[in-house]
């Protein structure tokens, strides 16, 4: 971790793009932090194959449109306010781990920056305290129902509507932590000198890990299909002082119970199907987050970008369609708008940011993505986001089919 000094730190010249940012990250990364951030499910497909998809869709610019001037903001107001580009920062947890400002520092980067910021229920700081840091950029608390504890997810919402928050994001993709080896190998844990702090007791959360006394073998709660018999004891009985994601979670009883619990927007997070995008807006939801949880629940499972069209035409503009997963340049925000998404948001590479320079990083990166959008958008002959039209993007196979020369 960079960034402890008293003058802030600044990118180096070199780094262009995010992937060079990206390396420079990894030169100084804690190998515990890395395994954690970059941990995906199982063999990793998912975490391939979403950064894989926006290579195979391809663009078709037109030419001489006077793109001397081009307006990046997104089309309509989001959460109610306007944006500076379509684009967002994901909620993800313990940003402590890449920078001791953590999330206080990511939202005041959003803030300075002009974009939305989603705050993790697990994070290093509160949620009044990224909010005083964040101001009105800060407008999702992203939430885990948890397992027997409802009264801290009303405690939770009751605080995010007092501080004045917009939206509570209901994560939806994670009934159970996802199979990560990469984590149970590097033994993860958050260190001791950081805490939940959004629980006044001093809770473990849903991936630490308890350790078997008798049998030394680590187990991982919430995951007892892992453990040794032993070890799942100790689990269980840990869960005294554990947050458990609640394993029932389901449209008719939670989704409801929240929509009767608060007047906050509430938006679905890790929607992959068209009828669970259906069920999402029949139980009252403000908005719809495409994502596969950043390849990290489900292995082998589809990527947003392929599903998105699909989930557009259910939704029907009946709510706004966000989108995740695997962003990481200009072009990409295109083509994920071409497809029909109203918004964009990225989660690892402000780690990246916050790793390598703080608060500073995560302006870089996302000056970076503005940057590389306005480029793209001039040389697609787009002037605004709403000249940005499905028929520009195409995949090899969809331009073959058409015989090479359809539809134009
Ligand atoms: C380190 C890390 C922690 C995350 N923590 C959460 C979380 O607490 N809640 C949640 O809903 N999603 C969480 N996510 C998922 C992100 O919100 C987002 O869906 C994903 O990172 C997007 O993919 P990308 O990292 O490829 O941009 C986390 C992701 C990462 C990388
Ligand atoms: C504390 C975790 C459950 C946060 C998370 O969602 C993740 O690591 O993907």
């Amino acid at each position: 971790m960079n960034g402890t000094s008293s003058t802030p730190p600044s990118i180096p010249r070199e780094i262009l793009s995010l992937k060079d940012l990206e390396a420079k990250c990894l030169e100084t990364m804690a190998p515990m932090v890395r395994d954690y951030l970059y941990d995906g499910a199982e063999e990793g497909h998912t975490i391939r194959e979403n950064l894989e998809v926006w290579d195979r869709w391809l663009v078709i610019p037109r030419m001489m449109r006077d793109t001397s001037t081009v307006n990046i903001t997104p089309l309509t107001q989001q959460f109610n306010q306007s944006w500076s580009i379509p684009l967002g920062i994901a909620p993800s947890a313990m940003q402590q781990l890449a920078h001791p400002s953590g999330e206080k520092a990511t939202a005041a980067a959003a803030k300075s920056m002009n974009i939305p910021f989603g705050l993790s229920t697990f994070s290093n700081y509160t949620i009044e305290e990224v909010k005083d840091a964040g101001g009105d950029s800060v407008v999702g608390l992203q939430m885990y129902l948890l397992e027997g504890r409802r009264d801290l997810n009303i405690e939770l919402v009751r605080r995010a509507e007092a501080a004045g928050y917009k939206a509570i994001v209901l994560t939806v993709d994670s009934p159970v932590p996802g199979n990560r080896p990469g984590l149970i190998k590097s033994n993860f844990v958050m260190p001791k000198h950081m805490r939940f702090r959004n629980f006044s007791e001093d809770f473990g959360g849903p991936l630490d890990q308890a350790q078997d006394t008798q049998s030394n073998q680590p187990s991982v709660a919430g995951n007892p299909e892992i453990a040794t018999e032993s070890s799942q004891e100790t689990a269980v009985k840990s869960r005294g002082n554990q947050l458990i994601v609640d394993p029932s979670i389901n449209w008719e009883r939670d989704m409801k119970w929240l929509r009767e619990v608060t007047s906050l927007e509430i938006w679905v997070k890790g929607i992959l199907h068209p009828l669970d995008a259906e069920e999402a807006i029949a139980c009252g939801a403000s908005g719809i987050m495409v994502s596969n949880h950043g390849g990290r629940q489900l292995d082998t499972c589809v990527s947003a970008l392929d599903v998105l069209p699909a989930i557009v035409k259910q939704v029907n503009g009946r709510v706004p369609v966000h989108i995740d997963g695997g962003i990481r340049r200009g072009g990409d925000i295109f083509k994920a708008l071409a497809l029909g998404a109203d918004f964009v948001w990225i989660g690892r590479p402000v780690w990246w940011g916050l790793e390598v320079a703080g608060e500073e990083g995560v302006k870089w990166v996302i000056q970076t993505l503005k940057r590389e959008f306005e480029v793209v958008m001039k040389l697609m002959g787009c002037r605004n986001v709403g000249e940005i039209r499905r028929e520009m993007v195409v995949t090899k196979s969809g331009l073959l089919s058409m015989g090479g020369s359809g539809g134009f």
